[in-house]
Parts: C-alpha cells; sequence; structure tokens
C-alpha cells in the first residue's frame, strides 16, 4: 500500500496575529479515509493547505512520510513530496481559459500515480465534455472534474477541501461511491474536509474536529459515536429513561420519541431500555460535531 502518514507538531499558522490553526499536534494514520469536520472558519482549509505544502506555517511543522517517501519530511518547497499529495479545493484552482481535456493532460504530466483509465471511466460518470473550456462549465461539472482529477491521481494523500459542495446530491452521492470503490481498490490517505457530517460519516474511519484553529479532537468514528446513545421508542418510556442525562438531541414523531444522550449509559438503564421495548444505539456523528463545537455562551463572533 503506497499511503503517507501525516504529522503535524505545533502547528500554527496567523492572519494579522490571528490565529487560524492554533498549535495543532496531530497523526494521520496511513491507508485510511479521515474526515476534517469543523464549523465556517475553524481553520480546515488553511490546514488543508498546510498539509499540501501551499502553505508555509508560521510556527511548528507538518511531517509527511512512509509510503514511497521513506522518512517524514515537510512538504512546503519540496517537489517530491508535493507531487505526492493532491489538494483538491473548491474553487478547483483550474485555469479556466483551458478545454478540459488539456486540464487532464496537464495533471497526468505532474502526478506519479495518474491513472488514465479511471479519469475516462469517471469523465463519463459524472458527464463531463472534455471538448468544452473549463471557464465554459457549470458549477456543478467544474465541482466533478476537480473529484475526477483528485480521484485519477491516485495520490498516496489525497485531500478533498469541500471541492464537491457545487455538486448536486445525486452527483455527490455518485462521489462518495467512486471514492469508496477506488480506495477499496487502491488504498491511500484520503482526508474529506467539510461540514456536511452526515453525508460523509458513513465513509469515514477516523475524525479531527477544530473549532476556532484549535483541535476538538481526533478519533476513530467508532470510539467518538460510543460517547453517547440514541433511544427510540414511545415517548413516555423515552422521556422516563433520559430525565437527569445530558440530552443533545430530541425529536418527537406522534408518539415515538428520538432521544440522543451524551455519556456511558450504565447496564441497569440499558437492560431497562430494552425491556420497555427501546431501540439503543450509537450516536450520530452530526449531533456529536455539534455538541463539541457548539459556541459557548460568553463566546462572541470571530
Ligand atoms: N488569506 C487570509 N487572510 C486573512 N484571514 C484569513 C485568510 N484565510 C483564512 N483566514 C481566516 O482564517 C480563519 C480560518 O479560515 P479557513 O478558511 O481556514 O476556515 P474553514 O474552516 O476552511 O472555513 P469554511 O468552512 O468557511 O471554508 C478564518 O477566521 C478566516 O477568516
Amino acid at each position: 500500500m503506497n499511503a503517507l502518514e501525516v504529522r503535524t507538531e505545533n502547528l500554527t499558522v496567523r492572519f494579522g496575529g490571528v490565529p487560524a490553526v492554533d498549535g495543532l499536534d496531530l497523526r494521520l494514520a496511513p491507508g485510511k479515509i479521515h474526515g476534517l469536520l469543523g464549523r465556517n472558519g475553524s481553520g480546515k482549509s488553511t490546514l488543508a493547505a498546510l498539509l499540501a505544502g501551499f502553505r508555509k506555517p508560521d510556527e511548528g511543522r507538518v511531517l509527511i512520510g512512509g509510503g514511497d517517501l521513506g522518512a517524514a519530511r515537510t512538504p512546503y518547497e519540496d517537489a517530491v513530496v508535493t507531487s505526492r499529495i493532491c489538494l483538491i479545493r473548491e474553487s478547483g484552482d483550474l485555469y479556466d481559459q483551458a478545454p478540459v481535456k488539456r486540464v487532464l493532460e496537464y495533471a497526468a504530466s505532474l502526478r506519479p500515480y495518474w491513472d488514465q483509465d479511471l479519469a475516462g471511466e469517471l469523465l463519463d460518470k459524472f458527464e463531463v465534455p472534455t471538448g468544452k473550456k473549463v471557464q465554459k462549465l457549470s458549477r456543478g461539472k467544474r465541482s466533478a472534474l476537480g473529484v475526477i482529477l483528485g480521484m485519477a491521481g491516485r495520490a498516496p494523500l489525497t485531500i478533498f477541501d469541500e471541492s464537491y459542495l457545487g455538486m448536486d446530491v445525486p452527483s455527490r452521492e455518485l462521489f462518495y461511491d467512486v471514492l469508496l470503490a477506488d480506495y477499496t481498490e487502491v488504498p491511500r490517505t484520503i482526508l474529506l474536509s467539510t461540514h456536511l457530517v452526515s453525508e460523509v460519516s458513513a465513509l469515514l474511519e477516523e475524525v479531527v474536529i477544530l473549532d476556532q484553529g484549535k483541535l476538538v479532537t481526533q478519533s476513530p468514528v467508532d470510539a467518538l459515536r460510543g460517547r453517547g446513545a440514541s433511544l427510540v421508542g414511545p415517548a413516555a418510556a423515552v422521556d422516563e429513561l433520559t430525565a437527569g442525562l445530558a440530552v443533545l438531541a430530541q425529536q418527537r414523531l406522534g408518539g415515538t420519541k428520538s432521544v440522543t444522550v451524551l455519556g456511558d449509559l450504565d447496564d441497569a438503564l440499558l437492560a431497562k431500555a430494552r425491556s420497555a421495548g427501546l431501540e439503543v444505539g450509537p450516536v450520530g456523528l452530526q449531533e456529536l460535531f455539534v455538541h463539541l463545537t457548539a459556541p459557548s455562551p460568553k463566546e462572541g463572533n470571530r
């Protein structure tokens, strides 16, 4: 498996003295699909640019190693490392005046692991016309082109920074399917930066959550989802069993209620819930994300 490992040490970038990425110590294990989650302005794009070597940190460092690179090195101004990293941003970073086929040829010339057959297959699937200039593509087709470049590049570290936001729901679904199928065939380290948490949660193995440039948590998804539970069933029974617990979210439909609680449920409570006919499951990633990144009452906007 040619997948890169990413580490950051005290990684910091400031704009006008205000930190956008603030002392991050991270490790992205090789060969996994990681989610980079955070609210608007939390530092996701800045972090993605740092990992890809597009930007120099003000403090600390990024270390990329493993796969065919071997010993870890910093990506900034290192062409060997950056040729193995593909960052696709929402803007696309595409040359507007060029026809799609030129953009693809250019990407193929830069990317050591480029797969032309995959590119062709994805162009058909996403129905992106190769003869048109990039400038003439709709927003959704530009996003699809970004996704095609990111997937066909098969870079050992591939980062999608909200690059698929311009796509409609069926196209995003297609992207998730294509990503999973190709990752299974050719495992690499993938980082998906997004706030569409519920859409991508099934794809993710690990998540990094940022808030105001700081690390809130880095965890395998299963461990994170185990930090709480959801109980669904007759409203009266759900209310009785969740009284006094930390409730993250609740929903009622007729006589049925669903409540998400934080914290471990003890065995006695779980047994009671099951005997009352309630369904007990793990907490949703989106609900946890909202909880973990909720502004504290004293904080204003940045
Ligand atoms: N070039 C820049 N100049 C000044 N401030 C910047 C610049 N780029 C980012 N910032 C600021 O840094 C912080 C983090 O921005 P960043 O774009 O990394 O967040 P994000 O999580 O990607 O946000 P979003 O989800 O809205 O895209 C924000 O406060 C933003 O205003």
